[in-house]
């Protein structure tokens, strides 16, 4: 990423948190398509209730990068907006050849559909999140997601564990990595609009990672005879500074909590969601929302999500940059924190809405 790169080649790869080893959930529906495990059911407090805000969808912004592209005035209005009221949009004419986008789907579809012992090549190991398995798990008591996953860190690529990548379908690991590219330039010129609402030069964010890292998930969520009663992935808002999120056509799943409702974010053919994480937050010390979503599965249908996360290198002090800081009342919601810091702490927990972000948060007096 030219001369952004502070750190050089033989730094060490970094390691992330550990996790318990659970249960492969595609592999439980295989034994029994009807069977929802005790350890999967939430309290009814925590279920995805029947209120149905579908029709709440259609509010989600959809940006047209083309005209971000250009500096258009107005599609950088809807993008500033669109992070401080939603902290999520969709993006179209994002750049990315549709050809990208269907291999990587094939791909994965593929790899998922490999018998057990063909993944569990790349299982994820019990002290740190890449491969195959499931990250989060930190309590036997837990209640757990109804989703499998791949993860992967990308970028740099000194910062891969090759023997976590997929060796199967043949190919997929040149598929991920073209379109992670993809998905790095595209975040990268995110990152440039969004230095241009915060009213930075262009090349502020990206500079201010002293490193952009790329991390990659891919979410499988097998089908649930009762999904009323589980939730694919648990309410969490992301630790990155975007993430960049693709999704299966036509499979509902993602929901984002805007005024206290669970409103889909339902797939628009081609289209990229992208949504602010908690760095853009604490740099913006509150202004751009890194809003609490989650996955929930479907009685029929697998669904597959593709989530590419761009973060700063351990080492950066995140806090509220001091021109969003409003110069009357001074106040500061996020006080300095080392971004390895706070991502490991995340990392280190299961994922509960915005508890995470607590150990950035300054402490008001009562
Ligand atoms: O499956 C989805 O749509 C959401 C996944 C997600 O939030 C994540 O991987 O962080
Ligand atoms: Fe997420």
């Amino acid at each position: 990423m030219g001369s952004n790169e502070t750190f050089t080649d033989n730094e060490e790869a970094p390691t992330y948190a550990p996790s318990v080893p659970v249960p492969n959930v595609q592999e439980l529906i295989k034994e029994d398509p009807l069977q929802v495990p005790q350890r999967y059911v939430r309290e009814p407090e925590d279920r995805p209730n029947d209120t149905d805000m579908s029709h709440l969808s259609s509010l989600v912004p959809v940006i047209d990068f083309s005209l971000l592209l250009m500096g258009n005035k107005e599609e950088l209005n809807k993008l500033d907006l669109a992070c401080q009221d939603w902290g999520f949009f969709q993006v179209i004419n994002h750049g990315v050849a549709k050809e990208v986008l269907q291999k990587m789907k094939d791909a994965a579809a593929e790899f998922f559909e490999l018998p057990l012992e063909e993944k569990n090549k790349i299982v994820m190991p019990s002290n740190d999140i890449q491969g195959y398995g499931h990250a989060y798990v930190v309590s036997d008591e837990q209640i757990l997601d109804w989703s499998d996953a791949l993860i992967l860190v990308v970028h740099p690529s000194h910062y891969r564990k090759l023997k976590f990548w997929p060796n199967s379908p043949k190919g997929i690991q040149e598929i991920i990595e073209e379109y992670s590219n993809a998905i790095r330039k595209l975040g990268t010129e995110l990152l440039e609009s969004i230095s241009l609402i915060m009213g930075m030069e262009k090349e502020a964010l990206l500079g201010l990672h002293k490193q952009l890292i790329q991390a990659y998930r891919v979410n499988y969520y097998p089908p649930c005879s009762k999904p009323d009663q589980v939730i694919g992935v648990s309410p969490h808002s992301d630790t990155s500074t975007i993430t960049i999120l693709m999704q299966d056509d036509g499979v509902c799943g993602l929901q984002l909590k805007h005024n206290n409702e669970w409103v889909p974010v339902n797939p628009i053919p081609d289209a990229l969601v992208v949504n602010v994480g908690d760095v853009i937050e604490m740099w913006s010390n509150g202004k751009y929302k890194s809003i609490e979503h989650r996955a929930v599965a479907n009685d029929n249908k697998a669904r597959v999500s593709y989530a590419s996360f761009l973060f700063p290198h351990d080492e950066v002090e995140i806090e509220p940059l001091k021109h969003m800081i409003h110069p009357k009342t001074k106040q500061q919601v996020y006080k300095r924190v080392k971004y390895g810091d706070y991502l490991r702490n995340s990392m280190n927990r299961k994922m509960e809405g915005k508890a995470h972000t607590q150990m950035a948060k300054v402490e008001t007096l009562a």
